[in-house]
């Protein structure tokens, strides 16, 4: 990583379709920043880098990787930080066993993941792997809170080009279940802590042992913190009520987790609902899928896999009994119903900030076996935030679907720095193995701050928020509604004993700003849901200020909502060390795309959010570099963006349409137009202005180019680490196009 004092935009790599689109767009970037003296650097942090950074001393010289996640950790603490991070992978375990298989395949001599570790070399490879899966890249280079919002002119194109909205009946059955004793929300204890403090979490079992499972988290003055649990036995009590409930009801059973960023506890959630509802067979068959290492909290994929190992009629015999479950047992949603693949398959398909929001644009409806839409049982144990969709659906049933040529915009401001709340929480959660008491006692006095009684298979967890994180979380949401006009409203919910914390700091910080003429107002979830949406249906703006969860679920129930994806939003994460990072939408990686692409050289990935992320990280580091010319670039792709959305070139769905690359070729056109046509700066735009001539001149012919190769299998090299070369080949078709943008880069 640079340490020179050339203005630098550290652009991430990262996995699937994003990392495709950068491959087709650092060209464009590069050609217009080089003008204007700005470097951008390129830091791996996909999933297969991240894997090989743990193995060094499995690999060659030259196969060995730097561990650019820490740089770049590290980065995020400099007040000149300038990163642009594009979504990255968050595997699960299916995921980063392919990903070991693909990277072996290809002579990465990396160990094996050891599923059920025996020796304590067994389990040293498994810690290691342990820090590749989950939500591993986010929480280290969020060191500042959430920005997100539609910019107008993309909530404007909405209005104008609204996506399709399915019907919502009021007659519909579709509803959200979570418990409703038992389960985090209800147990919670919350404190603020008086002083600095290292605690311990440990164990005091019946038995009389103490086992510590946290030696020490260094806790900070004015940190809030949480112990909670999520009871086994009432949980497994609510699954077998949901699911008789749906199955004596008729709808579909459908289950939502995060299981990506509540790596430790999601996984183990989502394998209870596995187990109850294919209940007999696992009672029948206990020793075997003991003796495979069968694990569901990966998913049924992970029981196929073993049982796919068996002698035919052994295996023949595991299918009939599973099979024979479903008898009395509810129609699962499907994720998949072409290939077979249900809700159970593996908890990466089922990542609720996405699907719920799918089903809810869906009028209420998730797909069955037959391929139909049915009204559906969405299954969300926990109910601390399950509810906000419960109200939102209430909403619908009652006044329809929304429309988004006329829906108000709903931004977030997120309270997400410095690991905040539960997305932090994955190395203090544990799945507790004998009752007793879980207690968080401080280290220099033995004081036991917060204790819960707990029984064996509970999930136990401590949850931390720091003060100096609410306090700038606090002061986003006050520039934010000054700046938009919007009111802002803070969804939090007194009766939640974390939350009821947080309420008493943000009466105390708002205090230090100046709030004449502002709309502020503080809410519990449910309440600000309702009133959010009644503004929203009226078309009036509500800012929603949340915690981590909530950030991430409403920034793409909302865009979903509004702009019918949520990789349109301008996604911004002010650090609070003073840099910048730079989101690329809300969303995800887009798996699907991929294949696609590998299929029919067709790639309907949407680049806007890197469009507008790009422009406001230039904005950026005009204002701190005191770079003219990179304000200009900013101003000048933001006009571009503009352009690009007014003419509809945007990529779209079906090969054989403009794809990513075409709507990246348009991009560049319009944005060097706009370089050549302002005057502000002369050399820019003698720079540019043959670049225009020479993209307006071949249009055609590029658009041809890029069209010419869809239609037919694309060769890329490997899915988790593709091949460099065929990738820039199958991303980069059009000869007239690259041969343009390398002679403005000379
Ligand atoms: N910031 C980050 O790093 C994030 C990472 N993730 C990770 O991404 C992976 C996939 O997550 P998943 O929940 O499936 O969510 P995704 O957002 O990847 O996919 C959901 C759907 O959203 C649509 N979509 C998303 N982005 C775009 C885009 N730029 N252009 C067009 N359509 C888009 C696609 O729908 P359609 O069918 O219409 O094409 C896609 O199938 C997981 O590993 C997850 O952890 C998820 C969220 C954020
Ligand atoms: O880190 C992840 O796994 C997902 C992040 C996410 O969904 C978000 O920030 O909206
Ligand atoms: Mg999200």
């Amino acid at each position: 990583m640079s340490t020179t004092q050339q203005p630098t935009i550290i652009y991430t790599l990262t996995d699937e379709a994003p990392a495709l689109a950068t491959c087709a767009f650092l060209p464009v970037v590069r050609a217009f920043t080089a003008p204007a003296g700005i470097r951008v650097e390129t830091s791996d942090i996909s999933v297969a880098g991240r894997i090989l950074g743990q193995f060094p001393e499995c690999l060659t010289e030259a196969q060995r990787v730097p561990d650019n996640l820490a740089e770049l950790g590290k980065l995020t603490l400099q007040p000149d930080a300038n990163i642009i991070k594009l979504p990255n992978i968050s595997a699960s375990v299916a995921q980063l066993m392919a990903a070991i298989k693909e990277l072996q395949g290809k002579g990465y001599k990396i160990p094996d993941y050891p599923e059920n570790p025996k020796t304590d070399e067994e389990k040293a490879v498994r810690a290691r792997y342990a820090k590749c899966i989950g939500s591993a890249v986010n929480p280290v280079l969020r060191e500042g809170n959430s920005d997100r919002r539609a910019p107008l002119a993309v909530k404007n194109y909405a209005r104008k080009n609204p996506h399709s909205m399915a019907e919502w009946s009021q007659a519909s059955r579709s509803h959200v279940s979570h418990m409703h004793a038992g389960d985090f929300y209800h147990g919670e204890k919350s404190m603020t802590l008086d002083k600095a403090r290292d605690v311990k979490m440990e164990l005091v079992t019946k038995s009389g042992n103490t086992i510590v499972l946290k030696p020490k988290v260094a806790l900070k003055d004015g940190e809030i913190i949480d112990s909670m649990f999520m009871s086994k036995k009432a949980l497994l009590a609510f699954y077998e009520k949901e699911i008789d409930d749906a199955y004596n009801t008729g709808v579909m059973f459908s289950l939502h987790v995060k299981a990506t960023m509540m790596k430790v506890s999601h996984p183990i959630v989502f394998g209870h609902c596995v187990k109850i509802f294919y209940k007999k067979a696992f009672e029948k068959h206990a020793k075997l899928f003991e003796d495979l290492g069968v694990n569901v909290n990966n998913g049924m994929v992970n029981l196929y896999d073993k049982v796919n190992t068996l002698p035919q009629s052994q295996r023949d015999e595991v299918l009939r009994d599973l099979h024979a479950c479903h008898e009395g047992r509810p129609e699962l949603a499907m994720v998949d119903s072409a290939k077979g693949i249900t809700n159970f398959h593996s908890p990466n398909d089922i990542i609720v900030d996405a699907s719920m929001p799918a089903m809810i644009r869906n009028g209420g409806k998730m797909w069955g076996a037959d391929g139909r839409l049915k009204d559906v049982k969405a299954v969300m144990p926990e109910s601390t935030f399950a509810r906000i969709y419960q109200e939102m659906i209430n909403f619908c049933k009652w006044h329809g679907a929304f429309d988004p040529k006329t829906m108000g915009t709903v931004p977030n401001v997120g309270l997400m720095a410095q690991q905040a709340e539960e997305y932090g929480s994955h190395d203090k959660t544990f799945e507790i193995a004998e009752d007793g008491v879980a207690n968080i006692v401080d280290l220099a006095t033995g004081e036991v701050l917060l204790s819960q009684n707990v029984e064996e298979g509970d999930i136990w967890r401590m949850c931390q928020v720091k003060d100096a994180a609410i306090r700038d979380w606090v002061k986003l949401a006050v520039t934010r509604a000054r700046n938009s006009g919007m009111p802002a409203v803070f969804w939090l919910d007194p009766y939640r004993p974390h939350e009821n914390e947080v309420i008493k700091k943000v009466k105390t910080y708002l205090k230090d700003h100046d709030t004449t003429g502002l709309d502020i107002q503080i809410m519990s979830q449910v309440r600000a849901m309702r009133y959010t949406l009644e503004r929203v249906i009226r078309g009036l703006d509500t800012i929603s200020v949340t915690g981590n969860i909530l950030r991430d679920y409403l920034t793409d129930l909302f865009p979903i909502m509004e702009l019918g994806t949520s990789a349109k939003m301008l996604s911004i994460v002010p650090l609070m060390a003073g840099g910048g990072m730079y989101e690329t939408g809300a969303g995800g990686s887009a798996p699907k795309h991929v294949q696609q692409l590998v299929e029919e050289n067709h790639l309907r990935w949407d680049s806007l959010g890197e469009f507008l992320a790009l422009a406001v990280s230039l904005e950026d580091l005009g204002i701190k570099a005191g770079n003219a010319q990179a304000k200009i670039l900013a101003k000048t792709l933001d006009l571009a963006t503009g352009k690009l959305l007014d003419n509809n070139k945007n990529p779209l769905p079906k090969t054989g349409q403009l794809d990513n690359r075409g709507s990246q070729f348009y991009l560049a056109m319009y944005w060097a137009q706009a370089l050549a046509e302002q005057t502000e700066d002369k050399v820019l735009q003698a720079h540019f202005a043959p670049l225009a001539a020479t993209l307006a001149a071949n249009e055609q012919t590029i658009v041809a180019e890029l069209l010419a190769v869809q239609g037919q299998p694309a060769d890329i090299g490997g899915y988790y680490l593709p091949d460099a070369e065929k990738t820039r080949a199958v991303m980069q078709p059009s000869k007239t196009f690259n041969a343009a943008l390398a002679s403005v880069r000379g």
